[in-house]
């Protein structure tokens, strides 16, 4: 990890990786909509316990990074609640479009 001079220096490195992030979570997006699919009610969309072990699993990761595993787990459920939001509405159209 760079150490950086100046604000600027953060800026770029923040930059430099939210052009990697946001393409990964483009392609996220893309295996949630692929759930939907597999999804037969719309109330399976919210899988708490599946959540509750990608919570723990990236707390784990985190701590691995040296990284606050506080700030990793509310990224993760604001992140989940978001593809909620996205797999429900991708969820209707799926299923109102098959008849
Ligand atoms: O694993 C699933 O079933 C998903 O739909 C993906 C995902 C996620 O974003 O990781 C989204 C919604 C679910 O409630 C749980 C997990």
């Amino acid at each position: 990890m760079a150490k950086c001079q100046n604000l600027a220096d953060v800026r770029e490195n923040i930059d430099r990786l939210d052009r990697q992030i946001v393409p990964l979570l483009a392609e996220r997006a893309d295996y949630v909509r692929q759930a939907a699919g597999f999804k037969q009610t719309k109330a399976a969309v919210v899988d708490q316990d599946r959540i509750e072990a990608i919570v723990l699993k990236v707390r784990h990761m985190a701590m691995e990074e040296s990284c606050d595993p506080d700030v990793i787990e509310r990224i993760y459920r604001s992140m989940i609640d978001a593809f909620i939001i996205f797999e429900s509405r991708e969820w209707m159209h799926l299923h109102e479009t098959k008849e």
